[in-house]
């Protein structure tokens, strides 16, 4: 054990037992997981090469059989409870997607929450044996965000009670969908519906692609692998263009519109619920965001640990990069984000899980919060981690390069998160269009509840504008800062309404008038976001009873409001005293960083990372690996290829 890392571990404050017990939510929850992860790494059918020497079909043959040999052995063992299959499935995958990811990410949950009794009875078990493998077909080559303009037709035929699905022109050919190129063998595919002559907007229909037999394209399909991408090598994102398939009435998934076997339409309670998917999966990547970035935090600051370089006295030995204030300052404000996103990923998991109970009932009223709340955290995490991961990177210097890192797949695996499932500026637009709306309704004296009920409450306390009063913070109190923190949001939610107002006044359309306020609604809904992450922080060390784990969350979290305010410091004041307190902080988390990382709990096979081994053994494993590198299997390749040159 490299001896750098074991004296930080030494040095350590509080238990990492006991925090990371408290993230798993007790100790057997930790207990259980590690015996699950175990499973993965004592299993020699998972212990093979690194990706980064395989071709992309090598790599993606590779994800198949990966994929395979995890349903079968998740049945062997008897695995079924979806959080047990998560833990398996992420140490298999370590830091990459698995080939099927679309069927169990939003083929299984679609027919799960919009197909009618009847209709998963059939499907169900089809797609839970894999013998139905699908994917998420919305997105075309001409549109992904403006989903009401997409151009895919399904046609009623009443005479043969059937659909009829066309991609009429280039643009509507679908182009993206995970698990589409190759794998999979049906589709939910997102049509306008058309029926009796009347367009009734986007419905979502089960439509099969491929011979459950022979896996050839069906008639009238033309599908396959739209080709290198910066990342997801494992993926087939594929096309799909479809000239008159023919699919049963009954493949429209009918839970909450239908269309009667004489083609009359019965609308739905929502419109929106046809779009429910892509709240679950904005929902469930707030999670992603998190892990994604305390993988990250635990490879540079473990690494940070054991690197020495240049010299902070004369004569003295190299030191910890650790101790350098500019490296603590990279690397704790991201860990304390970390920290955050992983309760505010609980925190969103439990809210969509409640929220749509209320759904299945009946109880829609809900369902616009958990629109925004959940467009609006999936863009802000994955901004902030998606930055965090290339900072990481960066302060692992040239290593940080390497593949062997790590951190390089963490990041172009992480980075398409700010694009898929709703493009992040257009989440934060949508999340600005309901604080709008919910600040319309406090003026107006309409109570509301939830994340927004702030908005009622700076109405309360003074009703001169709230953007004309100061925000005055004491800056060693994480309460205090809360509240500066709601100030800030109100008074930018204040800001865009007016700023709509004032379009408005100008004569100008509702719709210009939103687009000329665009740069105030996001960052309007940036401050809101910023504000419930920093809320959720507070709360939940109030459940904490561990008095160390305690005082050093509550360190993180002061870090954590402090650099926000200074990252945002036109929207607080008081810099300069902040900057000094920031300071203090750094070195009060300086001794407890790799226990703090630690606490995570990602073994070395998860953790995919020379730099990042728990045993701090850097340059012996890289050493290790880059020997394994293919092009060192042969001594003259590039020498033969060089003397070619020479003799002509
Ligand atoms: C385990 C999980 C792991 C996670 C990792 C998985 C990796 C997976 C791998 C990768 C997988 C990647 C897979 C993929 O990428 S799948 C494809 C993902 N694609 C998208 O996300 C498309 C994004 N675009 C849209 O969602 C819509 O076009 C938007 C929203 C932009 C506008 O839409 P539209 O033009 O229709 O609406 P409007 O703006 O006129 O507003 C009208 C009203 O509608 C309300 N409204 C709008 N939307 C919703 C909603 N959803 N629920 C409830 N309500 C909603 C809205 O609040 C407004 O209400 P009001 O103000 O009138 O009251
Ligand atoms: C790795 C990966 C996997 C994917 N998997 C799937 C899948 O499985 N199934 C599927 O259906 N799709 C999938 N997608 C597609 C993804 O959902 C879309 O790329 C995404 O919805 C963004 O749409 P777009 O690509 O059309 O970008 P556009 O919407 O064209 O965005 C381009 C730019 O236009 C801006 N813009 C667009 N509209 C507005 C507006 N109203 N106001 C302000 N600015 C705006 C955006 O902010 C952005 O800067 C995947 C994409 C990736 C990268």
């Amino acid at each position: 054990m490299n001896p750098d890392i074991c004296r930080e571990r030494e040095n350590a404050t509080f238990n990492t037992e006991t925090l990371t017990n408290m993230l798993d939510g007790s100790a057997e929850k930790t207990r259980r997981r590690r015996e699950i992860e175990s499973l993965v790494i004592n299993d020699p059918d998972f212990q093979h090469d690194d990706p980064n020497f395989m071709s992309r079909s090598e790599r993606y043959d590779a994800a198949v059989k990966k994929s395979s040999q995890m349903i079968m052995k998740l049945r062997d063992y008897g695995i079924s409870d979806p959080e047990e299959i998560y833990f398996y499935k992420r140490t298999a995958r370590r830091t990459f997607h698995e080939a099927f990811g679309l069927h169990y990410t939003m083929f299984l949950p679609t027919l799960y929450s919009q197909c009618t009794p009847e209709q998963q009875k059939k499907w169900l078990p089809l797609a839970e044996n894999f013998k139905a493998l699908g994917t998420y077909a919305q997105t075309e080559l001409g549109h992904g965000t403006h989903i009401r303009k997409l151009e895919t037709t399904a046609t009623y035929d009443p005479s043969t009670q059937e659909f009829v699905l066309n991609c009429p022109t280039v643009s509507s050919i679908k182009w993206w969908p995970g698990g589409l190129g190759k794998t999979s063998n049906h589709a939910i595919v997102l049509a306008q519906l058309y029926t009796l002559g009347k367009c009734h907007g986007l419905h979502a229909f089960i439509v099969p692609i491929r011979c459950m037999k022979t896996h050839q394209p069906l008639p009238g399909v033309t599908v396959g692998d739209i080709g290198p991408k910066f990342g997801f090598e494992e993926v087939d994102n594929g096309y799909l263009k479809l000239e008159n398939v023919r699919i049963p009435r009954e493949n429209m998934l009918m839970k909450y519109a239908q269309v009667e076997p004489d083609g009359s339409y019965l609308k739905p309670p929502s419109d929106k619920l046809t779009y429910g998917t892509m709240v679950f999966i904005r929902a469930m990547i707030v999670g992603e965001s998190a892990r994604a970035l305390s993988k990250s935090c635990t490879i540079a600051i473990r690494y940070s640990a054991v690197r020495h370089q240049s010299e902070l006295r004369p004569g003295e030995p190299e030191p910890q990069i650790l101790d350098y204030q500019a490296q603590q300052y990279k690397l704790f404000p991201l860990l304390a984000a970390a920290y955050a996103f992983t309760f505010v990923g609980q925190y969103m998991s439990d809210t969509y899980h409640r929220i749509t109970g209320h759904i299945n009932q009946g109880d829609f009223s809900q369902l616009p919060e958990l629109h925004a709340l959940a467009a609006g955290l999936k863009a802000f995490t994955t901004w902030t981690a998606n930055a965090g991961i290339e900072v990481c990177r960066m302060a692992c210097g040239g290593h940080g390069y390497l593949c062997c890192s790590g951190l390089p797949d963490i990041y172009v695996t992480f980075t398409p998160t700010c694009t898929y499932e709703g493009e992040n500026t257009v989440m934060m637009l949508q999340t600005a269009r309901f604080l709008v709306k919910c600040y319309r309704q406090a003026r107006e004296g309409q109570q509301l509840s939830g994340t927004v009920s702030y908005l009622n409450e700076q109405q309360r306390l003074q009703p001169q504008p709230v953007s004309s009063r100061p925000t005055v913070v004491n800056i060693n109190d994480l309460a205090s800062l809360v509240e500066a923190y709601k100030l800030r949001a109100a008074k930018l939610v204040e800001v865009a309404a007016k700023s709509l107002q004032g379009e408005l006044q100008r004569s100008i359309s509702q719709e210009d008038a939103w687009n000329n306020s665009s740069i105030e609604l996001v960052r309007a809904s940036d401050a809101h976001c910023h504000y419930v992450v920093v809320e959720l922080f507070a709360a939940k060390l109030s459940e904490i009873s561990d008095t160390a784990v305690h005082s050093v969350l509550n360190t993180l979290a002061l870090l954590y409001a402090l650099h926000g305010i200074t990252l945002n410091s036109g929207d607080f004041l008081q810099l300069s005293q902040i900057t000094q307190r920031i300071k203090a902080l750094l070195v009060e988390i300086r001794p407890n960083a790799v226990a703090l990382v630690d606490s995570f709990d990602y073994n070395d096979e998860m953790l995919n990372s020379v730099l990042g081994r728990y045993d701090g053994n850097v340059y012996e494993s890289m050493f290790e690996w880059a020997k394994r590198s293919p092009l060192n299997r042969t001594e003259v390749r590039s020498f033969i290829i060089f003397n070619i040159i020479q003799k002509k």
